[in-house]
């Protein structure tokens, strides 16, 4: 994919016609009641059918070296199974997905051991993204003071199971963005964290962007896709409502959650 696109931008991301279709087996049975539940594990019952979810239904656009690009919509409108979709770890229904370079997902869900150490993790985490122990050793103590967990006390030297939900997500991206990557996805990592890791988290986004891939943010905050973003893509029931310049879709998505509040 060293092909240059229209105005010789370079195209990284190529979506084209993609659908996803969750299966969920033995979720057919009994509506949900209390009685029903409860029958069945009298009975001994399981339920073998399969139901589907169509999470994106035909979605296509192509995302060039250095934009950074908003995935906006309402709860369920498919935006997360898109960027999973994007890093390779969902199989498309139909259609295909063209990368250029490794994604890289970082999800506030991402993987770590929540009983090792969260000096432990960040080494694991660096050499999982492809880091040499040379690296890693170099930017240790940068992923720490960026992540700011040891900025009330010794946190880094505790299993990451001892950490809340925002500590965590916090040394996750500080881990994620501690590499160049060819294009990073990054999912809600931004409304955890509080004000002043939010401004270093977004600051450090423009940085990404900057040393040349391409930035996926998913959010529910509009002004930090306003921050971030230039290009915002809006998903609503699996399909895109709008693709352009950040300002117009936020501007209309805001609009239609207006009208349906
Ligand atoms: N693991 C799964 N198994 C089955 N269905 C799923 C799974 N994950 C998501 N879905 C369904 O796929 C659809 C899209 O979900 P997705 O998480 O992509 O939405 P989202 O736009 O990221 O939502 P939110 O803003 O709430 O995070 C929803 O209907 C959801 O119920």
């Amino acid at each position: 994919m060293a092909d240059t696109g229209p105005g010789g931008r370079t195209p990284t991301v190529v979506v084209d016609d993609v659908h996803i279709i969750y299966k969920i087996y033995g979720a057919g049975a009994g509506k949900g009641s209390a009685t029903s539940a409860l029958s069945r594990i009298a009975n001994r019952r399981t339920s073998p059918a399969l139901r589907e979810v169509h999470a994106v239904r035909g979605i296509s656009f192509t995302a060039y070296k250095g934009e950074a690009i908003g995935l906006i919509g309402s709860n369920g409108s498919g935006k997360s199974t898109t960027l999973s979709a994007v890093a390779g770890l969902l199989p498309t229904a139909s259609g295909a997905i063209y990368t250029d370079g490794q994604p890289s997902l970082l999800g506030v869900n991402a993987a770590m051991m929540s009983d090792l150490t969260g000096e432990r993790n960040v080494v694991l985490g660096c050499l999982a993204m492809g880091m040499s122990y040379a690296e890693v050793r170099a930017k240790y103590q940068e992923i720490v003071d960026f992540s700011g967990i040891n900025a009330r006390g010794d946190f880094i030297s505790l299993p990451m199971r001892t950490y809340s939900s925002g500590m965590g997500a916090r040394l996750r991206f500080s881990i994620a963005a501690a590499k160049t990557h060819d294009v990073l996805l990054i999912d809600e990592a931004l409304s955890t964290g509080d004000a002043s890791f939010q401004r270093r988290s977004e600051a450090r986004i423009k940085e990404l962007r900057r040393e040349a891939g391409t930035v996926f943010l998913v959010s529910h905050n509009n002004a930090a896709i306003r921050d971030t973003c230039d290009r915002t893509i809006w998903l609503e029931h699996g399909v895109i409502r709008a693709d352009g310049p950040t300002e117009d879709v936020v501007d209309l998505y805001e609009d239609f959650m207006k009208g349906r509040n």
